[in-house]
């Protein structure tokens, strides 16, 4: 999906801190994404990606007051592991919270692949269908931003691949920005318009990925970028 060049950012983030006890994890950390940009964020363990998530989520009231936060109104989340509710059927999962949203909610569902399945448990779903859940309770909302912290991360590999196709599905229809955080350089690839790498608090690296999709590995132009990713990330290739 090509990112909306307008000036307008969804994410305007200058000079954002966050310590811990004395140490900064976030060091003046600057992030414009524009609207309906995907944004994927890598980094080493320890990095600071879940910190700076969970800042633009409005989930840390402890970030330095100095830095600027600037988000809209209407964020989703979706996290490695689905947290939906377990005593909810899976359509009330989707619209908790949401009034008159019922129709609503079998559509997402239709979205994600689960026409059917609104009156099932969360428990007798896989990990997958469990995830496909949280992506329509996310977009039934239809965000402005979709912040996604490992969302894959728990899944194998060939349900991860049908995420993937997934997502990009989901993005072309409903637009959002997104900042997506990953361990998995190929998944950034895949998936994002610009891979961001995040370093000792700060953006280091910022790439954008102009291959035509539908992309795989296989793509001339991929190994390239991943080589550069990986060296950004410390990684000898
Ligand atoms: N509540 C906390 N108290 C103290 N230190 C914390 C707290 N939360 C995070 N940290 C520290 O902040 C640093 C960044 O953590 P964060 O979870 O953002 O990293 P990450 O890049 O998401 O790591 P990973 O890839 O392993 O999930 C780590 O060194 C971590 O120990």
């Amino acid at each position: 999906m090509a990112p909306n060049t307008s000036l307008v950012t969804t994410v305007q983030v200058r000079n954002l801190v966050r310590r811990y006890d004395e140490r900064a994890v976030l060091d003046g950390l600057d992030l414009d994404i524009a609207p309906g940009e995907f944004v994927a964020l890598l980094g080493k363990s320890g990095s600071g990606k879940s910190t700076l998530l969970r800042a633009l989520a409005g989930l840390d009231p402890d970030v330095d007051g100095s830095g600027e936060v600037a988000v809209p109104a209407n964020v989703s989340v979706v996290f490695q592991d689905s947290r939906l509710l377990p005593w909810a059927r899976v359509l009330d999962n989707v619209v908790l919270g949401l009034s008159g949203a019922e129709e609503r909610g079998r559509r997402s569902l239709d979205e994600v692949g689960l026409a059917g399945r609104e009156k099932a448990w969360p428990n007798e779903l896989s990990g997958g269908e469990q995830q496909r859940v949280a992506l329509a309770r996310s977009l039934v909302r239809e965000p402005e931003l979709l912040l996604a912290d490992e969302p894959f991360g728990a899944l194998d590999a060939l349900t991860r691949l049908k995420m993937h196709a997934l997502l990009r599905q989901l993005c072309a229809a409903h637009q959002p920005a997104v900042l997506l955080v990953t361990h998995d350089v190929d998944e950034a690839i895949v998936l994002a318009d610009r891979v961001i790498v995040l370093d000792a608090g700060r953006i280091v690296t910022s790439e954008i990925i102009d291959l035509s999709a539908p992309r795989s590995a296989a793509d001339p132009g991929f190994a390239a970028i991943r080589a550069r990713l990986l060296d950004a990330l410390g990684v000898l290739v």
